[in-house]
């Protein structure tokens, strides 16, 4: 079976705090992966480190067939992924189109393609009007989108989202989720976080869900479904029953 993503073993810790305790995580290739799980749960810190943005504490992962703790392999895997991080790593002083040309020279591409690209991308994430404004002018929604824009130039094999749909208008939604599933349907492999859950239950073929740091749960869509909705399996795994009678004694009063 070929991977997209296996760790073993993976583990950050921050001080005292272990962050991803263990995990043993495995990705098929061509799968449109949810990864799910509560605030501070440790879903950045493994996609940080699956990307190459952070150092695992101790484990072992395997990017596309390669074991990235091989500098050179690494590098090589990098050309064939692209990358929303949690903080979007825009350069400020770009504008849109200067951002997606240095992103795209970045990977080598030539720099017809950059241009066409570039082009395509801008006006099917309804920035074409923006050309003026400099990345910092934008709104947190037009840098998301700009984020994707760059993640997607390169055509990548794999594509890592963190938090994709967060802060991004209802029309831009759905062009993201229809270019997503065609990334998809091309071969390539998608794992992006979400706290929302109905767009993972619509587009995520597979779903793992952390929690303080472990894998509590793994599955097919098709296995969420027999047991009934992704919030109810959600809730279950991260033992959210918990907080149910919880109430604010004053606003009971
Ligand atoms: N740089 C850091 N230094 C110290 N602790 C950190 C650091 N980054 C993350 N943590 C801690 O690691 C844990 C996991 O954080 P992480 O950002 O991975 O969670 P998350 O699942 O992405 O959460 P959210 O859904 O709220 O974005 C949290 O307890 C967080 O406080």
């Amino acid at each position: 079976m070929s991977f997209a993503i296996e760790t073993r073993g993976l583990t950050r810790r921050f001080g005292n705090v272990c962050a991803v305790d263990a995990l043993d995580l495995q990705v098929e290739r061509g799968r449109f992966y949810g990864f799910l799980g509560p605030n501070g749960a440790g879903k950045s810190t493994t996609i940080k480190m699956l990307t190459g943005l952070l150092a695992p504490t101790s484990g072992a992962i395997t990017i596309l067939g390669q074991d990235v703790s091989d500098t050179a392999k690494a590098r090589e895997v990098k050309r064939h992924i692209g990358v929303v991080p949690e903080n979007l790593a825009l350069f400020d002083n770009l504008t849109a189109r200067e951002y997606l040309t240095f992103i795209g020279r970045m990977y080598l591409l030539p720099p017809t393609i950059v241009r066409e690209r570039s082009q395509e991308l801008l006006t099917m994430m309804n920035l074409e009007g923006e050309e003026k404004k400099l990345t910092m002018e934008y709104s947190h929604g037009m840098k998301k989108k700009l984020a994707l824009a760059a993640a997607l130039i390169p055509n990548p094999e794999l594509l890592f989202l963190d938090e994709p749909f967060e802060g991004v208008d209802a029309v831009a939604s759905r062009v993201l989720r229809d270019i997503l599933k065609r990334v998809v349907e091309r071969g390539a492999t998608v794992f992006l976080t979400s706290h929302v859950l109905e767009i993972v239950e619509k587009l995520c073929t597979e779903v793992g869900v952390i929690a303080k740091g472990r894998l509590v749960y793994q599955g097919s869509m098709a296995q969420v479904r027999e047991s009934g909705t992704l919030e109810e399996t959600f809730i279950k795994a991260v033992g959210g029953d918990e907080h149910e009678s919880q109430k604010l004694s004053w606003l009971e009063s």
